[in-house]
């Protein structure tokens, strides 16, 4: 079994990296939960069937289980929802050794890592990822939380995962819009972190979308190894490089708040968030028009979205940005290419070339 390891002493822990082995995860749920025997399985109503197989799979290797359904979409990462998962963990009698294992995309993940980050001050946590999007990002690194009904993730914690067990084969039921959406984040590492990998996305674009198996084994392992290197160095996003993982979501943040949570998907707002940055960089100086241009080229052939839309007020969008958690005393600040592979965090952009680009078709 392929694996990438995250070194973070004692919150250390293993991505296994596997197709189609399910029954895989109760085994590797045991290595990485030892003190644990029992487990709240916490799934959306898509993710549901491949949840009670886990449920069967961490119940043959000696976990007592209870689970819970949330409904489906951008909506469940509430307060609300957040209190139903603390109500199963109280109904199960869930003590600090009982694991949550989130079966599902980004929003399970980030909504039962916050119940494992808060119930009892902190359980463990096993990430079980079911969309492209959260094998090749949510799943890693430890952000977890709920929106604000006016901000993307404003109410949260980080807590890492005991581990993360990422079967490709689960992605064989993803409907094409989801899968779509999770490339946007692939692009974000090679644009930030990997010119070679970008390089290796637009030769390999084709057979990506086809899902051809030994392609997205290696984009997802990729992936979570760049993830892993920033989260590494970064923990806590505390001297500002795990920020550059942050590449796009400043405006994407603002879209999927003013758009209204669901509109548009995650992965389908940091593609025109990255737009919306790179022209930012060409305009403040930083770029020449090479890097913008082939990132445009490459999220247009994965059927992304590349501009904001006329319809959100600008006032509302620059609103939002102002309240991104990366922003300094109401300062907007952005990550921004410097060359493909390198991004920085600027705070001296002007909000009037910020408004320039959000005018842009
Ligand atoms: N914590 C982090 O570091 C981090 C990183 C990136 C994104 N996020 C968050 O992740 C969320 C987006 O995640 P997402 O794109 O996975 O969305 P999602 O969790 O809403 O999943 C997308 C859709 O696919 C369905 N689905 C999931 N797995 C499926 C499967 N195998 N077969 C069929 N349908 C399936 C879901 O039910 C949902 O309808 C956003 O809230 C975003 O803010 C968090
Ligand atoms: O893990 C990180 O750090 C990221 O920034 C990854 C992003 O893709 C992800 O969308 C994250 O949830 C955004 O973080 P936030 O701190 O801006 O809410
Ligand atoms: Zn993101």
């Amino acid at each position: 079994m392929e694996s990438v390891h995250v070194r973070l002493g004692p919150r250390s822990y293993e991505i296994a990296l596997t197709t189609a082995q399910p029954a895989g995860v109760g085994p590797f749920a045991r290595r990485a939960l030892p003190a644990s025997t029992a487990a709240l399985v916490v799934s959306d109503a898509n993710t549901a069937s491949l949840a009670n197989d886990v449920e069967a799979t961490l119940r043959a290797n000696g976990f007592r289980t209870a689970s819970v359904t949330v409904p489906a979409g951008e909506g469940t990462k509430s307060l609300a929802e957040l209190s139903n998962l603390y109500d199963a963990l109280y109904a199960m009698t869930a003590d600090r050794r009982t694991a949550v294992v989130a079966v599902g995309g980004g929003v399970v993940g980030d909504l039962g890592g916050f119940a494992a980050a808060t119930y009892n001050r902190g359980l463990p946590l096993l990430m079980v990822p079911t969309t492209m999007l959260a094998m090749v990002d949510s799943s890693v690194g430890g952000k977890t939380g709920v929106n604000h009904p006016k901000g993307k993730n404003l109410i949260g914690a980080f807590h890492q995962p005991a581990g993360v067990w990422i079967d490709t084969a689960f992605l064989d039921t993803l409907p094409d819009r989801e899968f779509r959406s999770g490339l946007a984040e692939v692009v974000k590492y090679g644009v930030i972190l990997d010119e070679p990998f970008f390089d290796d996305l637009e030769a390999n674009a084709g057979d990506l979308l086809a899902r051809e198996p030994a392609t997205l084994r290696h984009v997802v392992g990729r992936s979570c190894r760049l993830k892993a290197d920033v989260v590494e160095k970064d923990e806590r996003e505390e001297t500002g490089l795990r920020a550059v993982l942050n590449y796009g979501h400043t405006f994407a943040h603002a879209f999927e708040t003013v758009g209204g949570y669901g509109g548009w998907l995650h992965g389908e707002a940091v593609a025109a968030g990255m737009v919306c940055a790179a022209r930012l960089a060409e305009r403040h100086g930083l770029i020449g028009p090479v890097l913008g241009q082939r990132q445009l080229a490459l999220l247009t052939k994965f059927g992304l979205p590349t501009a904001s839309k006329p319809e959100w007020p600008m006032d509302e969008l620059i609103a939002v940005m102002r309240r991104d958690k990366k922003a300094a005393g109401g300062n907007l600040r952005f990550i921004l290419p410097t060359r493909l592979g390198e991004v920085r965090l600027f705070d001296d952009v002007p909000e009037a070339l910020v408004r320039d680009v959000l005018a842009a078709p």
